[in-house]
């Protein structure tokens, strides 16, 4: 049986004070979300101390942005592993279209990145996806191949969630149809070795649109950006039939 995880990546929104004020709309929500589902808040650095205090004892459990692949060392601006699980984070996106698109991120650091996450005990959840002109000129599968052969080089997949988002949809509204999202999960696993990694969509979820986007059998989440940053949207999200 594989997990279900719905996952919010608040990239770089929210102060602490906003992210008090969004769990005590949030929480009350959870009250009737199934108990198999993972409920994960990736949010800014400067908020997961504050956070981690006040979801201790709750279901959600935190994730980080990204985290550097050394321990320690002259790497101004980057965090490590220890840092995050000192606070009790538990997980961490990796290789986000935006760090790969905006910060040089490469398919060489994402791998470093991921090692150094399981090797802190944290579950990394890897991006992976195509850009709309990849995808017009019918690569889409040679792209996110090519991606997880460098990515995944002695990454322990037991401990591991993959996100599938498309660039093209990822903010824009323009969802990938659940049907082929479905089909290009299916490819990614059948590319792993081990057959329950949870593969997330990603890409305009929304709280119309989630529930046919989970009927898909491949899909076994969602990393949701938009549409985690208002409490009653999220909470609608986690709750899909
Ligand atoms: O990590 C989340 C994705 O980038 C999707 O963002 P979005 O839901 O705003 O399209």
């Amino acid at each position: 049986m594989r997990k279900i995880v719905i996952a919010g990546n608040w990239k770089m929104y929210k102060t602490q004070k906003e992210s008090s004020e969004f769990l005590q709309g949030f929480m009350p929500q959870l009250e009737k979300t199934p108990a198999n589902r993972e409920v994960v808040l990736c949010v800014p650095f400067t908020d997961l101390s504050v956070m981690s205090t006040s979801l201790h004892g709750s279901r959600i459990q935190l994730g980080a942005q990204n985290v550097h692949w050394e321990d320690n060392g002259a790497y101004t601006g980057e965090i490590s592993g220890g840092m995050l699980t000192e606070l009790g984070i538990r997980y961490v996106i990796i290789g986000h279209s935006e760090r790969r698109q905006y910060f040089g991120e490469t398919d060489e650091t994402v791998n470093q990145r991921l090692k150094a996450a399981q090797r802190h005990g944290l579950i990394p959840i890897l991006c992976v996806g195509e850009t709309k002109q990849q995808r017009d000129k019918g690569e889409t599968e040679s792209i996110i191949s090519n991606q997880l052969a460098k990515d995944l080089v002695e990454v322990d997949e037991q401990n591991l969630v993959i996100a599938y988002e498309p660039i093209w949809a990822i903010g824009t509204g323009d969802t990938c149809e659940s049907t082929e999202a479905n089909r290009v999960i299916g490819l990614i696993r059948s590319q792993l070795k081990v057959a329950d990694v949870p593969i997330q969509y990603g890409g305009s979820v929304k709280s119309n649109n989630i529930d046919e986007i989970m009927a898909q059998p491949e899909i076994d989440g969602a990393l949701v950006g938009g549409a985690s940053l208002e409490a009653d949207s999220f909470g609608r999200i986690v709750n899909y039939h």
